[in-house]
């Protein structure tokens, strides 16, 4: 009750307005120009006000009473929309969430266009993308996100047969098997590696073992430190699979053109282990990257690692499938360890047996 009193709130109606104002602002900036976030729908002012207000409450009284995570009942929506790994918990990390997907939509729509050409996809730097974030939600770490000014820069490249054959056959039955008790999303199927993922993968120890080596592979390769933020095995099968496993999922398009760290901030750098070869286990479902000319296509080949930087630069998506089987071991690592994956940093680092 002491602490109660000695704290100075304003009332509710004085926080309500302030709120308001700075709401006003940050929708003027974010959907001023008739865009919603993902094009079609555009974002409405009661929309808007209910969810910005929600968090706005969420952050002053959690700032006011000194705790991070405040009981549910408080109003919610956009606060449980974003709540997934580094999702931003002040208010200006919030509005900056959402300006990263406005960017990210508006990058998207300049590149997606039809009947562009193609090539395929050379090795090398690449000039980075403008800024997805601007300072409220992750901070780059000078010489070891991708930058313009210094090494490491901005790209994409390959290394071939980081998994060897018999490793990719192994984990494509370890997978498989696992996928057997997974609802699908349409044509995917997906699974975080994380600690409850364990369980479920017989080759646990191989899947660890890859993990670290591609890690290993991507930080020698740059000369870098990384940490693992997140992982996801990952199955698109065409035809999908049918019954009672197929769910109607809200989850976004497989094969939507994207950037990684719109999604989580703390991404730097993008890792994909392909665990099937395009043309022999699926036709259609190349990586492709955009760009303002000619984008560029990768096949993918089982035991090919592709790795890029996470940011603007490196908008892409899967293309349609035709049919078959594409698996892949997906991995986002970051350059600060305080935003590293609990359990993939343990698990892949230093767990050998259990
Ligand atoms: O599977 C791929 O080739 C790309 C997947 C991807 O872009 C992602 O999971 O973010
Ligand atoms: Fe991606």
């Amino acid at each position: 009750q002491e602490n109660l009193d000695a704290l100075e709130l304003p009332d509710s109606v004085d926080l309500l307005s302030q709120e308001h104002l700075a709401a006003r602002s940050a929708y003027e900036r974010l959907f001023g120009d008739g865009l919603g976030l993902e094009g079609g729908e555009p974002m409405t002012w009661e929309i808007f006000q209910e969810r910005y207000m929600a968090a706005a409450l969420r952050e002053r009284l959690s700032r006011a009473f000194g705790k991070a995570d405040l009981p549910d009942a408080l109003p919610s929506g956009f606060v449980e929309e974003v709540r997934k790994k580094d999702a931003p918990t002040t208010l200006d990390g919030q509005v900056e969430a959402l300006l990263a997907q406005k960017r990210q939509f508006l990058a998207v729509k300049e590149m997606l266009l039809e009947g562009k050409e193609e090539q395929s996809l050379t090795a090398g730097p690449v000039p980075c993308g403008s800024p997805l974030y601007d300072e409220h939600v992750y901070s780059q770490v000078d010489g070891c996100s991708a930058s313009d000014t210094k090494s490491p820069s901005c790209g994409r490249w390959m290394l071939q047969e980081v998994a060897n054959e018999e490793e990719v056959a192994a984990m494509k039955e370890t997978v498989l098997q696992a996928f057997k008790h997974l609802f699908h999303a349409g044509p995917m199927t997906s699974l975080a590696v994380d600690s409850k993922a364990w369980p479920l993968l017989s080759a646990k120890m191989l899947t660890q073992d890859l993990l670290q080596r591609s890690r290993q592979a991507i930080s020698g390769a740059l000369g870098i430190e990384l940490f693992f933020s997140g992982a996801l095995l990952v199955r698109l099968q065409i035809p999908p699979i049918e019954g009672d496993m197929q769910q109607n999922s809200s989850l976004g398009d497989a094969f939507a053109a994207h950037v990684d760290k719109a999604n989580v901030a703390s991404y730097d750098w993008s890792a994909l282990l392909y665990l099937s070869s395009a043309g022999i286990d699926f036709e259609g479902g190349e990586l492709l990257f955009l760009n303002t000319q000619k984008d560029s296509v990768l096949a993918p080949v089982a035991g090919q690692l592709a790795f890029f930087s996470s940011g603007l630069e490196n908008v892409h998506r899967v293309k349609p499938m035709v049919r078959g089987c594409r698996l892949v071991l997906a991995m986002w690592f970051t350059c600060s360890q305080r935003h590293s994956h609990p359990d993939l940093e343990i698990h892949a680092g230093h767990l050998r047996e259990t």
